[in-house]
């Protein structure tokens, strides 16, 4: 989930997010699947003040601890804005600046740091000596361990070693608010780590001992380095790490009180990023009653069950047991669903779907196919969908021909793909809108209505992939309206039908893009989307 600013002080975390309070006693004993509606008892003066505020901490044995709403929230209600305690590259083979997450190339050409050595995007980068960036006590440290640090990031330096060197960079940022802030560091090391499950974990220790205790211990020579403290933090970052970043930059930033919001993958909230300062802007998505659970989505929403349930059981150590993951057909989008190899015309689903290695079965014939194979299959698929470049219409187009008699129309490989033919169709060169062909338009138009019908299930409300995908689907809308109405094809009546249609997607998209952070291309989109109502009298 994951700018440059001036300073901040330490405080201004605390004073920039609603207050958080803790739930009563009674609260805290409850599990969660109570009845939200549940009044509860016992309530005094001080919980009546408490109401004014929109969210509380709660507890239970399943979320641990987690945020309820104090009263009911309306959709689009801001529930936290607030600063990093802590902000650092992300986990790739990517080389960013230390300063701002953009982008950076590891060749002779590129600026570093004089101090140290780390590539930076320029001189004037303006998170060169500020806390959300490239502070002093960094450069330093780098600086002092030129030959393990930053001469090492070459263009001969492969992908892995990149990846590990970027990897440590969050690590000591950790490691230094130790000494230089240990208000911040405390408000950190309170977070989840889950080092007692991870440690169980062979291969996981293993590379969080190798990569980074023993890197940091023996080449980077932190000789004080106390090793339990170091995989507590790894455990902290891979637990409660939001990966933001606006305009090309990438980051990974943890938030004082964000990361208490419990997983849902069908989440009632939704956040952005500041660019300028990285602060995280969260709101409700939805209208959210009281005493429920706020929640976001850990995982990518429009994944199949198989691989949420993965990546949130390998990264966060938990299976994830929501509505959604419980249901077969996924609260109705059947995005998981195969098409029955053997009989060709019953679907493929999870008999179970909690249960991770359980068998999937055709609901016409006797077919079965285990949870492994079946990885497989869609590992296979993915990576074919991975090969088309993103700009690759016909390419894309061929992909959706040769999968259709394998994956269902709504299954999240053939959605992925519509998804990224709804934003280039229209916008790349052969393909913009007035060299479309009546069908390519049309289809433009399907792929968009296919894929928010399914938005409008898993991702519903005021979420960032309905507001792109309605604006993008103003556009077909508007020019086949335009060219039937001249063709005689549909009647006025009809005409001023299809109209008010754009106008409400082009207001929908309006109302979610513009509460992007300006800058951003979202709120371009928002902008672009107020503009084009503008023009339409609206
Ligand atoms: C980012 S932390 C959230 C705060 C955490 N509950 C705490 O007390 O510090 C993520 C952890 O919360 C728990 N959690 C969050 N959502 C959950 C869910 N839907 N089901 C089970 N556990 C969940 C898991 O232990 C997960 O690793």
């Amino acid at each position: 989930m994951p700018g440059r600013k001036k300073n901040h002080h330490k405080n201004s975390n605390r004073a920039r997010h609603p207050r958080v309070q803790q739930s009563s006693g009674k609260e805290q004993q409850e599990r969660h699947g109570k009845d939200a509606s549940d009044s509860p008892e016992g309530e005094n003066q001080e919980q009546e003040q408490e109401e004014e505020q929109p969210f509380r901490i709660a507890h239970s044995d399943i979320y641990g601890r987690y945020l309820v709403a104090s009263r009911q929230l309306e959709a689009g209600e801001t529930l936290i804005r607030e600063e990093p305690l802590a902000i650092g590259p992300c986990v790739s083979g990517d080389p960013v600046c230390l300063g701002c997450y953009q982008p950076v190339s590891l060749g002779r050409e590129q600026y570093r740091c004089p101090g140290c050595g780390w590539p930076l995007c320029g001189r004037s980068c303006s998170g060169i000596k500020r806390r959300c960036g490239h502070t002093e006590a960094e450069c330093q440290l780098y600086g002092d361990r030129r030959a393990v640090a930053g001469e090492l990031l070459t263009d001969r330096a492969g992908p892995a070693e990149v990846r590990d060197l970027y990897e440590l960079v969050m690590i000591v940022r950790i490691l230094l608010l130790r000494q230089h802030d240990p208000e911040q560091f405390e408000l950190i090391a309170r977070m989840e780590s889950h080092t007692a499950e991870r440690r169980l974990n062979e291969v996981l220790w293993r590379h969080y001992e190798e990569k980074v205790v023993q890197r940091l211990r023996n080449a980077w020579r932190l000789d004080d380095l106390d090793a339990e403290q170091v995989h507590e933090v790894c455990g902290i970052l891979d637990v409660n790490c939001f990966e933001i970043g606006q305009n090309g930059a990438k980051a990974r930033t943890l938030y004082p009180s964000a990361f208490l919001l419990a997983h849902d993958c069908t989440p009632n909230t939704a956040h952005t990023d500041d660019p300028a300062s990285f602060a995280i802007l969260l709101r409700t998505s939805r209208r959210v009653r009281e005493r429920e659970a706020l929640t976001l989505s850990y995982a990518y929403t429009l994944q199949g069950t198989l691989k949420r349930r993965a990546f949130m059981h390998e990264g966060k150590l938990f299976w994830c047991r929501c509505r959604r993951c419980a249901d077969p057909r996924e609260l109705g989008t059947d995005c998981s669903a195969l098409v029955c190899a053997t009989c060709r015309a019953g679907s493929v689903r999870a008999e179970d779907p909690l249960e991770q290695s359980g068998d999937w079965a055709c609901d016409r014939c006797s077919h079965k196919l285990g949870a492994k194979d079946l990885e497989r299959q869609l590992d296979r698929i993915n990576d074919d969908l991975e090969a088309i470049d993103v700009h690759d219409i016909p390419g894309l187009e061929n992909f959706l021909l040769r999968y259709r008699d394998v994956l269902r129309p709504n299954h999240y490989l053939l959605l992925s793909a519509k998804y990224s033919l709804c934003q280039i169709y229209g916008r790349t060169e052969g393909y913009l809108l007035p060299q479309m062909s009546p069908e390519d338009i049309a289809r433009k138009e399907t792929y968009c209505r296919e894929f928010l019908e399914i938005v409008d299930v898993l991702d519903p409300g005021l979420t960032r992939l309905r507001g792109l995908i309605m604006y993008e689907l103003h556009a077909p809308v508007m020019v086949l309206a335009q060219s039937a109405i001249q063709s005689g094809q549909i009647s006025r009546q009809e005409f001023q039908r299809r109209l008010k249609e754009v106008v409400k997607l082009l207001q929908v998209s309006r109302d979610i893009l513009c509460l992007e952070p300006e800058g951003s291309t979202e709120n371009a989109m928002g902008l672009a989307a107020a503009d084009a109502l503008v023009k339409m009298g609206c």
